[in-house]
């Protein structure tokens, strides 16, 4: 079942080892399907480079197994509980990216330092607030998901329009309108996190551009980048 989307579930998890996202089993990519209300997500703690179609796990909303050997991903509970809340993602991409996983591990947002951040993201990429010790020491998985879906409730951002966010000493998730979207946001969430760590080494005062370029830059690029397609090769819409 659902053969289109576990393979392209498996090439967005092949893709976070080849843009240096992952390390070992780190991270996990999913794809959801909106008519069965189905995810297929990475099985847990296999090696990317042994990762195949068949190996991804099918799952309902209720985190049921519907098809597959293997366990499916620790974080399933993560992805389930976004694509209960974030209406309209596709795709949900976790990481433990090193830039991006330092702006978690300090708790702080990235703000919008420039054009190169605004195009993808329209505003400041989150991050959660700590869980507590009984969100910890309760089901930490669905309270990750909806620690995520209270900051953007909180803040009131669209998740359309920031697909991305930092869990308070964790790492980031990424999500989009397909795996491969989820990816696209995962790789520019690392390259925005690398460009402001070095932006705020060099002018800790720096504070970011103004609403006008923000819009501006967010309102042309929004929806029109590219993402790779069957085979790896670059897309566009
Ligand atoms: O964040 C974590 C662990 O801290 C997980 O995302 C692991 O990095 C991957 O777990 P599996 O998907 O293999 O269960």
């Amino acid at each position: 079942m659902l053969e289109q989307l576990k393979q392209e579930v498996l090439e967005a998890n092949l893709a976070l080892p080849r843009y240096d996202l992952v390390t070992f089993t780190w991270g996990n990519a999913s794809g959801f399907d909106e008519e069965s209300k189905l995810m297929v997500i990475k099985p847990s703690g296999v090696s990317y480079d042994e990762l195949t179609a068949e190996k991804m796990v099918v799952v309902d909303l209720n985190g049921h197994t519907i098809e597959g050997e293997l366990r499916p991903s620790s974080d399933t509970p993560t992805h389930l509980e976004l694509y209960r809340r974030f209406t309209g993602i596709a795709g949900i991409v976790h990481t433990h990216s090193p830039w991006a996983t330092s702006w978690s591990q300090a708790g702080l947002e990235l703000p919008v330092f420039g054009t190169t951040h605004a195009d993808y993201f329209n505003g400041a990429v989150p991050c959660t607030r700590p869980m507590t010790t009984a969100e910890i020491s309760g089901d930490y998985e669905l309270e990750t998901g909806n620690v995520i879906a209270e900051t953007f409730e909180t803040k009131q951002l669209s998740p359309l329009e920031v697909p991305a966010v930092f869990v308070h000493g964790h790492a980031p998730f990424t999500w989009g309108a397909s795996p491969a979207d989820a990816v696209y946001h995962a790789v520019v969430l690392e390259e925005t996190a690398k460009m402001g760590s070095r932006t705020r080494a060099l002018q800790p005062s720096a504070s970011g551009i103004s609403s006008a370029l923000l819009d501006k830059h967010f309102s042309r690029k929004h929806g029109s980048h590219a993402y790779y397609g069957q085979a790896g090769k670059e897309e566009s819409r």
